[in-house]
């Protein structure tokens, strides 16, 4: 070893993420490694944790959700630290997204792949001022995320979101958006207005096909999906949203982008970056100009169009 500093690494420990029950086990698997354990004691302390330790150790794990995993990324952010600083997940939370989109699955996955020390260089989304590392979703399944309580989330897991989008389709008041997707004179950019449903941008997950929910985190763009207030009637079954996710249509628009700008001109409008919630009238996203060095599991594939 050539200093102490590649040596020390310290574990976030969210304690009410998912069923809670992760906590004895992840502090004394950190014990065994000589990492330091850091349970958080409110909301916002992932974040604060990460950004005190990061310029000082190699290794930062979110042991919790993506929520855990969203605050520690933008610790690691705020703190300079991106290129010196490897983000580590350990999947205790409810959805746990990311986490499976990078091959860590479980917690023993995470252990394993922690071990393996296997690092790649993953896209980071900025949204305004925030990092994000999986998503930002804006519309009705943001406003549903919102709307769907801990103790929900304990008894339906994911399900518990689904419902929640399925109650508010009906009475959603969808914002009329402007989004300019990848500079709207671009040889491939467009500039969409219309009422929305949903906005899609996906850095690590991928929204449409149902191949793999992992996106190609290390290409440098966004996979942006926006749905309107009307879709046509045509989109009824999943063989035809998939034909239609691969082309364009007034209701709905599809590309691979590095950057989107969405403005709504009479609200603020409610994005969930990884499931944390951002209120804003105007929203600017971007793959940022630093990579995130992580440790992914087995069975992440860097380009999973290419399988
Ligand atoms: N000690 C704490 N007490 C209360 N809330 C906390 C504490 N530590 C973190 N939080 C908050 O807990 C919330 C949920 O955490 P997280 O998103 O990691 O888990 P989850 O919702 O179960 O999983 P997922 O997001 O993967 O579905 C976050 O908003 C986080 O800020």
């Amino acid at each position: 070893m050539t200093s102490s500093r590649s040596t020390r690494g310290v574990v976030v420990v969210n304690p009410v993420s998912g069923s809670g029950d992760h906590v004895d086990t992840v502090v004394e698997w950190a014990a065994d490694r000589g990492l330091e354990p850091r349970p958080t004691e409110r909301s916002g302390d992932a974040r604060r944790i990460a950004r005190e330790v990061a310029p000082d150790v190699d290794l930062v794990i979110a042991a919790g959700g993506d929520g855990t995993v969203n605050e520690v990324a933008n610790g690691i952010v705020e703190a300079t630290a991106l290129d010196s600083t490897t983000l580590g997940v350990l999947p205790a939370g409810t959805g746990n997204n990311f986490a499976t989109n990078i091959g860590v699955g479980s917690v023993e996955a995470a252990f394993d792949a922690i071990d393996r020390d296997r690092r790649r260089m993953l896209d980071l989304g900025l949204a305004n001022d925030r990092a994000f590392v999986n998503s930002c979703v804006g519309g009705i399944t943001a406003e549903a995320s919102a709307a769907t309580s801990p103790d929900e989330k304990a008894s339906l897991g994911v399900l518990a979101y689904v419902r929640n989008t399925f109650e508010q389709l009906a009475s959603y008041d969808a914002p009329p958006l402007s989004v300019d997707i990848g500079g709207g004179s671009a040889d491939d950019g467009i500039d969409w207005q219309g009422e929305a449903l949903f906005v899609f941008v996906g850095n690590a997950r991928r929204f449409s096909g149902t191949r793999t929910a992992q996106a190609n985190v290390e290409d440098g763009r966004f996979e942006v999906i926006v749905i309107g207030r009307e879709p046509p009637s045509s989109l009824v079954g999943d063989a035809a949203l998939e034909r239609l996710f691969g082309r364009d249509d007034d209701a709905i628009v599809r590309r691979r982008t590095p950057s989107v700008r969405i403005a709504c001109e009479d609200r603020s409008v409610g994005y969930s970056l990884d499931g944390e919630m951002l209120e804003t009238e105007r929203l600017e996203l971007d793959v940022g100009p630093t990579s995130l060095s992580t440790i992914v599991g087995d069975p992440y594939d860097p380009d999973p169009d290419d399988t």
